[in-house]
């Protein structure tokens, strides 16, 4: 091959690897992960071993990857016929769909391999289910026939919490199913502040989304009420089930409120798409912030600073009381 060939060549190979790569929604990925840490931190209370952390979000990577890329293959043609998705690999003709669903698979193996050899069995069985659930009961069952998809199909997201929580123990526990449920409620009015945004595009196909069927006000609504119902559940993390502090208690308090007050802001304006950008955005940065959160929660350090703070206190109001 002589020089411009071989460029040329280069320039081809690294266009098909990013088209794979796009196949995988890879902005939506880190998230996933964001869930799976803070559920590792909270169930080995602070002490997660560095290697098995690396093994789970690698393999929490490759299942999430192989979920959309099939995703993006049933989907090929809506997709194809919204304008924001268009221009995915499979709908704009780069990668053959045969060819996906090989990547697909290879990505699910790599995944469940990792996660049974080197964390446990269950944590890659859930990773699996997640996989199923997606494809099967989201993107198959319930994405084109019912305006409850994502609340049904948000499921699939909070899977990832589960498979953290395996890996550390192999097993699951309430402290688990609570992490798991505080994604599912937050599903919603993730997925539904967008979707009163790009409605236009999901009606066009056809997609039951629930702005599409119900209108703006219903679906505001339905935000709020979910959102009504998040908030406390993230409590549930300190009582009754004593596995987070007060640090996190504040955090949540504070991400929490301004959830509130910004879902309700959409309620008393549920046309307002700024609102609803605004409330879309805040979703994701609430998730990242309240995850981080448990784990800053969960550290040793944290326990000790809370213990020397608590017995200066007490110094100090013994102190003031004999003086008294
Ligand atoms: C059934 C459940 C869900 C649905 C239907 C949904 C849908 C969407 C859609 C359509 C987008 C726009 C992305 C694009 O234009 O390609 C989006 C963005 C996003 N979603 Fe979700 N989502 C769901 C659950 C989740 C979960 C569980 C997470 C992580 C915990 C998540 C994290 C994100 C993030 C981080 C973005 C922003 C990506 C960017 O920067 O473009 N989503 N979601
Ligand atoms: C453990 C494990 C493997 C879990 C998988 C969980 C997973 C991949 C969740 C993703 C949820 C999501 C971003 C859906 C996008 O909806 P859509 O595909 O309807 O959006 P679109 O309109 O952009 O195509």
């Amino acid at each position: 091959m002589i020089g411009a060939d071989v460029s040329r060549h280069h320039q081809n190979f690294l266009q098909v690897v990013h088209s794979y790569y796009q196949l995988t929604k890879p902005r939506i990925i880190p998230l996933l992960l964001i869930t799976t840490a803070g559920s590792m931190w909270i169930a080995a209370e602070g002490r997660v071993d560095p290697k098995l952390l690396v093994v789970t979000l690698v393999g929490g990577t490759f299942a999430a990857a192989a979920a959309q890329t099939v995703n993006c293959i049933y989907d090929r043609d809506i997709d194809y016929a919204m304008e924001r998705t268009r221009h995915r690999p499979i709908p704009s003709g780069r990668v053959q769909s045969h060819h996906a669903l090989i990547f697909a698979i290879a990505l699910a193996a790599i995944s469940f391999s990792l996660l049974a050899v080197f964390a446990n069995l269950l944590a890659a069985l859930l990773a699996m289910s997640g996989i199923v659930f997606y494809v099967a009961i989201y993107t198959h069952f319930l994405k084109r026939h019912t305006p409850q998809n994502i609340v049904i199909g948000g499921a699939a997201g909070a899977i990832p919490a589960l498979v953290g929580w395996a890996a550390v123990t192999g097993s699951l526990s309430w402290t688990a199913w609570t992490i798991f449920a505080i994604v599912f409620l937050w599903t919603p009015p993730h997925f539904w502040a967008l979707a009163l945004m790009i409605r236009e595009d999901y009606a066009k196909v056809g997609v039951p989304m629930l702005p599409v069927v119900a209108g703006d006000e219903t679906t505001a609504q339905q935000i709020w009420f979910y959102t009504l119902i998040l908030i406390p559940a993230t409590f549930l993390l300190i009582y009754p089930l004593q596995s987070c502090g007060l640090l996190y208690g504040a955090i949540a308090l504070i991400l929490g409120s301004i959830f509130v007050r910004k879902a309700w802001l959409l309620w008393q304006n549920p046309t307002c798409k700024i609102q609803a950008r605004s409330l879309f955005l805040y979703s994701i940065l609430y998730m990242m912030l309240l995850c981080a959160g448990m784990v800053v929660d969960s550290l040793p350090f944290t326990h000790q600073v809370a213990n020397a703070l608590a017995s200066s206190l007490n110094t100090i109001i013994s102190t003031i009381l004999i003086s008294r």
